[in-house]
């Protein structure tokens, strides 16, 4: 039988330090590759030369004892590399030999009392790995390629078995894959498996390609996990379309369960990217078509940014073409242009510049966001320090979004974006009004942010040095230029980006399973926390509109062509922070008194949301009064005082609640005092940011309505807690600041975990009855389980889990830590270290559990850029809601009675509203019908969780085994 080597060698070397293993190396490889000896060569016996019509593979012995020791240790790291790897991890450490029988060579191996493993299982194996009697790593394949799963034979079952751990971890993912359902659920075998394969698993493969963003490990060990789950083989493609161009094994490697483990905590891309210019030209997609077909692959997954998604988009267009030459010039066989007619494309946006049309964000937007905004926010303190200007200079080459966004985050005070090209000739006066207005406010810093891409109307660049020179020249501030570069891009991702990249790893792989020939490529999206698919071809097709409008000077098209939240925050940021305060923008008849009030524990948020309700008011012309301290605060020291801009500068960035807040409701203080105060200071709308006292307090007050008119005005709940627990929304402030804290926490506990063996931890979640903060952190972590008030604790589950945890301990050798979350109400009879102590006693000296208490380290420090940002646009959306409701004028006011002003019908409900993010829109929903049909008041939870689905998400990423009662 001919043994030809992968990748064509046909002469070996293999070096032998030790005489004595000449003999059974000998015999090892004679009778594993069929090899015969050149009896002619050495008479001493010293080396030996093994052949067929294939191979020559020579032994040479360069004997020296010294080396003993070294290989006596080396034998010992190969025993535990063999306990605690999967031996396709060390791929490129091994020779692969293509065998026609892989179960004989198994048979062979077990006669040789050799160690070995098979992939990916022993029944029907692709792959083998071994080691030689000198330890060096073996692999053996049927495939035509290493990597590929088309097999030259179809063999029978082996007669061995695994060596028993791997057997008990593909128990596992055999048992994991039992309740997915085949076949016919999975319309997406007819695409590239169509005829004789169709029975073949589906090969996914996933690249990352641009600009590496974080977020993408996350991405790549959904799309891994989900592909194992979902029965499929995963493929990993290194270095992006490069790897893509250039194929083989070292660029097209097939991914395991274990392979992805610990990835979401780490920032960067794990499977490398890069920039390829070979992908542009048609010879190179060429080339990745070959190698696709090479390793199998009929389906790809390329996370990147608009311009990847721009190749990926015309790779599948030219699909067709490619495999037509690929025939023609017979690089493929006529069977394997027919599987492969068809190639399943999905884009996922990764990229920190959020440039891609039809998706509010992209994976890493935010977390290059909150890298940005903790710069800004350190810069601050130095730029405060000596009253100087500090022009800021962040990524996004055709995109504003992170000049944007971060210009609200930190209330700078202009901002340079490619989307809104300023005129040449005036820009520099118009920034320098506002810098004058806000030093003459009292602001002793200067924040300018620039984007890299910024232009003038001409197409000149805005740059850094222009803006520097400016604020140096005409005003004479002492200024600095901090150009952000590649740190926008480093650390590991935020847990919003976690979340998403994962949810839109899984959503990948479910594209590509649903699809069919006929079906649009996708492109996963996210619209207001909503995971959707849109059309690829669509989506960069409106992506270069914005380029091409850009380049056409169109500049009024190219804002509207970004989404429409992106316009909603421009119009925010100027309303907030250079709008003139002396010219406002409504008529004096149409100014409201308008006051704010923190009800409930803090949250991340609270301060951005009394900051921009604050300046937005004040640039609107309308009176913000701020309730201090809460009701209590209220009713006992008629704690009421107008805000100015100076009052709340900083506070966008600020966290806990700087107008302090407490969990009184109006009822258990004095409801007919807060009408009164309410009267005397004539309010004409009231927002309540709050978590579910909050909720409560704005039910109160609408139920008395007919009572005291003085509540008879427009008033809106912005929920704010980290609980997110709040009926109404699917989003509460407060809640992405939780998570991130908790993030933070958690890989710090979970690195412990890693060091100590057999260790997990147990770490005791805030949330009341909600385990929302769980979960989400279960997902955002990779933890292994979490327990959350909505399930409960069962028996029958815990003791799964210690069973789980105790088998991915024995897979890893007790390296891999483990973790778990638990909501503290999830029980009434366990606390986390009562939980703690049985899962140690119950398992038996193999694993120890400790429990941690993050507590108030939850509530964080500073707000997440979610939370700022989203703030602003809810704040801005609550005082729009009262100025449209409020019907009342101020000369009305002037000769004021009960039925002027109040003129709000009583039982007008739809006045008294929770401002929540629901099946992704922005809305109002009356508190009467959230209060009364919404919630389970008992519970303090709304009555559907609209976040059940991630329970499943979690569980099934974290190969935990649910047991249904
Ligand atoms: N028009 C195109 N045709 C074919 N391939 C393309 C095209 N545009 C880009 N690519 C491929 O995608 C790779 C990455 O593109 P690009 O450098 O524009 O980054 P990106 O994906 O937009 O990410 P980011 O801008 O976030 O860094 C390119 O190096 C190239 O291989
Ligand atoms: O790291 P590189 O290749 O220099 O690319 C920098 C570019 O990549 C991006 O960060 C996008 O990933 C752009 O904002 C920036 O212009
Ligand atoms: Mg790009």
């Amino acid at each position: 039988m001919p043994c030809p080597v992968v990748n064509g060698t046909s002469y070996i070397t293999v070096k032998l330090c030790l005489q004595d293993l000449l003999k059974s190396c000998e015999t090892f490889y004679k009778k594993l590759l069929k090899l015969n000896s050149d009896e002619s060569e050495d008479a001493t016996g010293r080396d030996s030369t093994l052949f067929n019509d294939a191979l020559v593979l020579k032994l040479v012995v360069k004997d020296d004892s010294a080396l003993r020791e070294v290989f006596t240790q080396q034998k010992k790291d190969l025993v535990y590399r063999i306990k605690s790897h999967d031996w396709r991890s060390l791929v490129n450490e091994c020779v692969t030999y293509s065998v026609d029988d892989l179960v004989e060579a198994v048979t062979v191996l077990a006669d040789l009392d050799a160690p070995y493993q098979c992939w990916p299982n022993d029944i029907d194996p692709l792959q083998v790995y071994t080691l030689d009697p000198m330890g060096n790593v073996v692999g053996l394949t049927s495939s035509k390629n290493g990597m590929s799963t088309t097999k030259q034979n179809m063999s029978t079952a082996p007669t061995t078995a695994l060596p028993s751990l791997v057997a008990s971890r593909a128990q596992s993912y055999t048992d994991l894959t039992k309740n997915v359902p085949t076949g016919a659920s999975y319309p997406s075998l007819p695409i590239g498996n169509a005829g004789a394969n169709s029975q073949r698993k589906r090969c996914i493969a996933v690249l990352t390609s641009g600009g590496d963003a974080q977020g993408m490990n996350p991405f790549v060990r959904a799309v891994v996990r989900t592909a194992l789950f979902k029965g499929c083989q995963p493929f990993a493609i290194f270095e992006g379309y490069k790897g893509l161009v250039r194929g083989g094994p070292e660029y097209i490697k097939a991914l395991n369960w274990e392979d992805v483990d610990g990835w979401n905590a780490q920032g960067g891309t794990n499977i490398g990217t890069a920039r390829c210019k070979e992908f542009k030209e048609r010879a190179g997609r060429l080339a990745g078509a070959l190698h696709l077909i090479e390793a199998g692959i009929d389906a790809l997954i390329v996370c990147g940014g608009d311009g990847s998604l721009t190749g990926a988009d015309l790779f599948r267009a030219e699909w067709p073409s490619l495999v037509d030459e690929l025939l023609n010039s017979g690089k493929i066989t006529a069977e394997q242009a027919t599987t492969y007619q068809h190639l399943t494309i999905c884009g996922a946006v990764g990229s920190i510049d959020n440039d891609m049309a039809d998706t509010d964000s992209t994976i890493g937007a935010y977390s290059a966001l909150d890298r940005i905004c903790e710069a800004v926010d350190y810069v601050e303190a130095t730029a405060k320090s000596h009253s100087r200007a500090f022009v800021i200079e962040v990524m996004g080459r055709h995109c504003g979004w992170l000049a944007l966004m971060s210009g609200i985050c930190t209330s700078a005070d202009s901002i340079f974006i490619p989307e809104e090209a300023v005129d040449p000739k005036t820009w520099r006066d118009d920034m320098c009004k506002v810098v004058t207005k806000h030093r003459e406010r009292g602001k002793r810093t200067t924040i300018v942010i620039v984007a890299e891409g910024a232009l003038d109307s001409d197409l000149t660049p805005v740059t850094s040095e222009d803006v520097h020179k400016t604020l140096v020249d005409r005003l004479g501030l002492d200024t600095r230029i901090t150009v952000l570069g590649h740190v926008q891009r480093g650390g590991s991702a935020v847990a919003f980006d976690r979340i998403l990249a994962t949810l839109q790893g899984v959503e990948s792989v479910n594209a590509v399973l649903e699809s069919t020939p006929s079906t649009p490529s996708p492109i996963i999206t996210v619209s207001e926390n909503q995971i959707q698919r849109k059309s690829l071809v669509e989506s960069v097709k409106s992506t270069k509109s914005i380029a091409a409008a850009i380049k056409e000077k169109e500049f009024s098209r190219v804002l509207q062509l970004r989404n429409s939240e992106f316009v909603e925050h421009y119009e925010n940021y100027l309303a907030i922070n250079a709008a003139d305060h002396y010219a406002p923008q409504l008529p004096k008849k149409d100014r409201l008194k308008i006051a704010i009030v923190n009800v409930g524990a803090p949250a991340g948020g609270i301060n951005s949301a009394v900051y921009s309700m604050t300046a937005f008011c004040l640039s609107q012309g309308h009176k913000p009064y701020a309730i201090y301290n809460g009701w209590s605060g209220l009713t006992r020291h008629e704690s009421v005082r107008t805000l100015t801009w100076k009052n709340v500068l900083g506070w966008e960035s600020s966290g806990g609640s700087e107008l302090g807040t407490d969990r009184d409701i109006p009822s258990s203080t004095d409801i007919g005092m807060i009408a009164y105060y309410f009267e005397k200071y004539q309010f004409d709308g009231l927002i309540i940011v709050g978590g579910f006292e909050g909720f409560v307090s704005l039910y109160e007050l609408e139920r008395v309505r007919d009572v005291y008119p003085a509540f008879r005005i427009p008033m809106v709940l912005i929920p704010a807690t980290l609980s997110n627990n709040v009926p109404g929304t699917e989003y509460s402030l407060g809640s992405d600041t939780a998570l991130n804290s908790l993030i933070k926490y958690c890989d710090v506990i979970e690195q412990s975990a890693s060091s100590t063996k057999d260790r997990a931890f147990i770490v005791d979640c805030q949330g009341g009855n909600s385990g929302y903060l769980a979960t989400c952190t279960h997902i955002a972590v990779g933890a292994h389980a979490s327990y959350v008030p909505e399930e409960g604790i069962t028996l029958d589950q815990l003791k799964q889990d210690i069973t789980n945890i105790a088998e991915a301990f024995d897979y890893s050798d007790g390296r891999e830590g483990q973790l778990i979350l638990k909501t503290t109400n999830a029980s009434k009879a366990f606390s986390a270290t009562a939980l703690a102590d049985v899962m140690t006693a119950e398992a038996e000296g193999k694993f120890s559990v400790k429990s941690a208490f993050p507590g108030h380290i939850q509530q964080g420090g500073k707000p997440s850029p979610i939370d700022r940002t989203r703030a602003t646009r809810f704040t801005i959306r609550a005082v729009k809601f009262i100025e449209e409701k409020q019907t009342v004028s101020c000369t009305a006011r002037d000769s004021v009675t009960e039925v002027n002003y109040n003129p709000l019908d009583k039982a007008n409900t739809s006045t008294a509203v929770v401002l929540g993010v629901k099946n992704a829109k922005v809305v109002f929903s009356p508190i009467k019908s959230v209060y009364e049909k919404e919630t389970d008041v008992k519970k303090r939870i709304p009555k559907v969780i609209h976040w059940t689905p991630l329970r499943s998400i979690a569980d099934h990423l974290s190969g935990r085994k649910k047991v249904h009662s």
